[in-house]
């Protein structure tokens, strides 16, 4: 491994301890300035510089675009890691999918992210990533890019009622994680643009069950 991608790495380390002990004791986790430094100013530019790509969300992926056009507004494009910020930010996330395998026991393979611009008035009303036996997404990570002067909070929900736990202003280099099947979440309207990276780390849907801590 290159020096770079070392030191990278060993720049990530608090922040990967802070959301292991986190998610191990409420399932999500909060974390600001979670970035080594210089990489989110790269990330923004790199999104700023795809934007012509950028297409309604859940377009393609999603059975019924209409429906998904209602429950929210943004406009996203999947990363590749075909630019040297995509290919940082999706080392250090890979790291931390090693991390929570290798802490909670679990089979995570794969992560997938993808860009996202929330403009004026886009928003994401309360939804679930991922539903019990039916999907494969385990944790949903959300990293800003940007720090909007206000709207655009994110919202996380118990699990069974409609009680707001944690109340996030977006604000660049925080980065968000929980277990994508256990809390409803919502984008509030934007108040002005808004740039982040939701990503989900996955496991065959075999082997979806719940988190098994380490201790
Ligand atoms: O951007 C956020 O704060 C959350 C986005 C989200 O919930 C999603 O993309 O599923
Ligand atoms: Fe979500």
């Amino acid at each position: 491994m290159e020096i770079e991608q070392i030191t990278l790495k060993n720049n990530f380390r608090a922040t990967m301890d802070s959301i292991l002990d986190n998610i191990h004791e409420h399932g999500y986790a909060v974390i600001d300035d979670a970035f080594p430094e210089g990489i989110i100013e790269e990330l923004l530019n790199d999104c700023l510089e795809n934007q012509p790509e950028f297409k309604p969300a859940g377009i393609g992926r999603q059975q019924d675009s209409q429906l998904n056009a209602q429950i929210r507004k943004d406009k996203t494009l999947w990363l590749t890691g075909n630019s040297p910020a995509q290919a940082d930010f999706m080392a250090l996330m890979g790291e931390l999918r090693l991390e929570v395998n290798r802490n909670f026991f679990l089979g995570l393979f794969d992560y997938e992210c993808h860009y996202a611009k929330y403009e004026i008035g886009d928003f994401y009303l309360k939804h679930l990533d991922a539903f019990k036996g039916k999907s494969n997404r385990v944790f949903t990570t959300v990293c800003y890019l940007n720090t909007p002067d206000a709207g655009g909070e994110l919202l996380i929900y118990t699990q069974d009622s409609d009680d707001v736990i944690a109340r996030v202003a977006p604000k660049a280099g925080t980065l968000v994680v929980f277990e994508s099947e256990r809390f409803p979440h919502e984008v509030l309207a934007a108040e002005s643009a808004r740039y982040s990276i939701a990503g989900w780390f996955r496991m065959n849907n075999s082997m979806v069950g719940t988190v098994d801590p380490a201790s």
